[in-house]
């Protein structure tokens, strides 16, 4: 694990976005296409305000969430509905979003033909990933129902999780995809994550989620 302290927030996000920018445009360069998998949350807005405004080749980035919180895409809970309003637009509301959702009861319903829709943008391109102060990432939560399945590398690219912690049910991808993306970045900020993230060092999957992410990835911390 690499660890990037930074001066502030505001500088934190100018400059991370300005590297998923730089990753995206070598994989078009190199490519002709690129995938951005991103997480919702409240961290991410930032980035996501300058990134849709970046001059690259959006119209072969196919963007995808991480995780999705399994209720209709017109709740303010909706991480969906963050990307239409945060990256979806400017230059980027040229790329292809690839949805995590789809209306129906509960996330089994959808997710075989979601996994589908993600299948052929993987392995992805850039990965950006959050991370709560319970160390869970994506919905990767500790105590998740079947976290312990979706940490395997022999488990389906996509999960329905369901977790206390976690409100509604979730749909994740789960780590072996994650791990597998070919630029890893986790965001977070301020002192209790940054605690979170040096406990989870120490602890197993199980107890840490983000721990099954950490090794190929970069943290990007600012207070
Ligand atoms: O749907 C979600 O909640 C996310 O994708 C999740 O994994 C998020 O990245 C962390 O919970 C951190 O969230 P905050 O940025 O809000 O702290």
């Amino acid at each position: 694990m690499k660890f990037v302290e930074y001066p502030d927030r505001e500088f934190l996000m100018l400059k991370l976005a300005d590297v998923i920018a730089g990753e995206l445009a070598d994989f078009l360069r190199r490519e002709g296409r690129a995938s951005l998998c991103v997480p919702g949350g409240t961290t991410p807005g930032p980035i996501f305000d300058t990134l849709s405004g970046v001059d690259i080749d959006w119209a072969n980035v196919a963007v995808f969430l991480n995780d999705e919180r399994w209720v209709p895409e017109d709740s303010p809970r909706s991480n969906t509905r963050l990307l239409r309003e945060r990256l979806l637009v400017g230059r980027a509301a040229a790329a292809q979003l690839v949805p995590l959702y789809a209306p129906a009861d509960q996330p089994e319903d959808r997710l075989a033909e979601l996994a589908e829709g993600i299948a052929p943008h993987l392995p992805i391109s850039v990965l950006l990933l959050g991370m709560g102060a319970d160390m869970h990432t994506a919905s990767l939560f500790p105590g998740a129902d079947r976290l312990e399945e979706a940490l395997t590398d022999s488990a389906p690219t996509l999960m329905a999780l369901r977790a206390d912690a976690a409100g509604e049910p979730r749909i994740t991808l789960t780590a072996g995809p994650l791990r597998a993306a070919m630029n890893i970045h986790i965001l977070i900020t301020g002192a209790e994550k940054r605690v979170a993230l040096e406990k989870a060092q120490h602890l197993t999957p199980a107890e840490a989620p983000v721990k099954a992410i950490l090794a190929n990835a970069t943290v990007h911390w600012a207070e």
